[in-house]
């Protein structure tokens, strides 16, 4: 059984259509990235899945079930985009509010206030956090009762780097234990290696879907070859580029070469043999680079946004 199920999604706000024909699944105990531009239809796909919004058409399953059956409720955690508390609350009061709402154990309480590292001010109201330390509070209220599926939008907003480093630690741990993770996000890099599947959304369509390697394969982006210490650099930057191979120079000795369409073993091979190179890096094509493709792929999705 997935986790979630959604099959044949059009999803209208009034005459306006903002998900046209989705299909998109997660499995048990997978993180997928869901990503897109302002307006794609992200979170319109999450309430979909809380049970918030019923689908114009098509079909919503969570955990096997209709995504309002009480039971699924209970299973689900969520981080929407925009938290707010009760201002006069503290952090405690705030879980323990949430913890009734859930029926959650209270003893969950204090254990998600350390494991957000929220246990100092868990006393302090919330009025008094800062932004970082609201966004932290919501992740705990969201794992409130070790939900099976947890939803999370934008959860690195307002974090700093180790906050946002520990965030991503915590969803490692979580996929560990089984957890299944949606997890939207506009801030691409440092998010790739905690993700199972990248699902990409630009103007209410999916536009791909898949594990790393396999949008690399899709896209057919090249990997850039950047080497140090070359001998005679200049004649290598000269001998490429009339080759067809795009190379530019970066400083005195070293220069970075775009290796398309599967060169890239030939061209390591030609610099290993005569360029003695001191160093050599390889960088694959990242998240942000297969994103802008799909984005270019779908064409001006400004246009779209401006369209309601
Ligand atoms: N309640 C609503 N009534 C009418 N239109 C809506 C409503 N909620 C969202 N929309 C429209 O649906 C489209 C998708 O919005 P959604 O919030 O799902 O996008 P998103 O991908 O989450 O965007 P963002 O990254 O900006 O949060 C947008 O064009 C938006 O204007």
């Amino acid at each position: 059984m997935n986790a979630v199920d959604m099959r044949g999604i059009n999803q209208r706000y009034g005459s306006m259509t903002v998900l046209h024909d989705l299909d998109l699944t997660l499995e048990e105990g997978e993180v997928l990235g869901l990503f897109g531009h302002n307006g794609a239809g992200k979170t319109t796909s999450m309430k979909l899945i809380l049970g918030l919004l019923a689908p114009s058409e098509g079909e919503v399953r969570v955990l096997g079930r209709a995504p309002n059956d009480p039971d699924v409720r209970r299973q689900l955690g969520y981080l929407p985009e925009n938290v707010t508390f009760y201002p006069q609350l503290s952090g405690r009061e705030t879980l323990r509010h949430f913890a009734r709402l859930k029926g959650a154990p209270p003893k969950q309480v204090d254990e998600l206030l350390e494991q957000v590292g929220l246990a100092h001010a868990a006393e302090r109201r919330v009025k008094t956090y800062s932004k970082g330390m609201r966004q932290r509070l919501g992740l705990a209220q969201a794992l409130l009762g070790e939900p099976r599926l947890l939803l999370l939008d934008e959860p690195t907003v307002g974090l700093d780097p180790i906050a946002t480093g520990d965030l991503y630690e915590l969803v490692d741990r979580l996929r560990q234990r089984g957890t299944s993770i949606i997890l939207c996000s506009h801030v691409l890099p440092g998010v790739e290696a905690h993700i199972n599947r990248a699902a990409i959304l630009a103007r209410g369509r999916l536009q791909a879907v898949g594990s790393l390697a396999s949008l690399r394969r899709e896209a057919g982006l090249p990997a850039r070859i950047r080497a140090s210490g070359v001998s005679q650099s200049e004649r290598w930057q000269r001998r490429w580029s009339q080759a067809g191979h795009p190379t530019r120079l970066l400083g005195a000795s070293s220069l970075e070469v775009v290796a398309v369409d599967g060169c890239k073993l030939m061209l390591l091979r030609e610099l290993l043999g005569e360029g003695e190179p001191e160093d050599i890096e390889i960088q694959q094509p990242s998240l942000e680079d297969l994103y802008r493709f799909y984005m270019e792929r779908a064409g001006d999705v400004r246009a779209e946004e401006g369209r309601a």
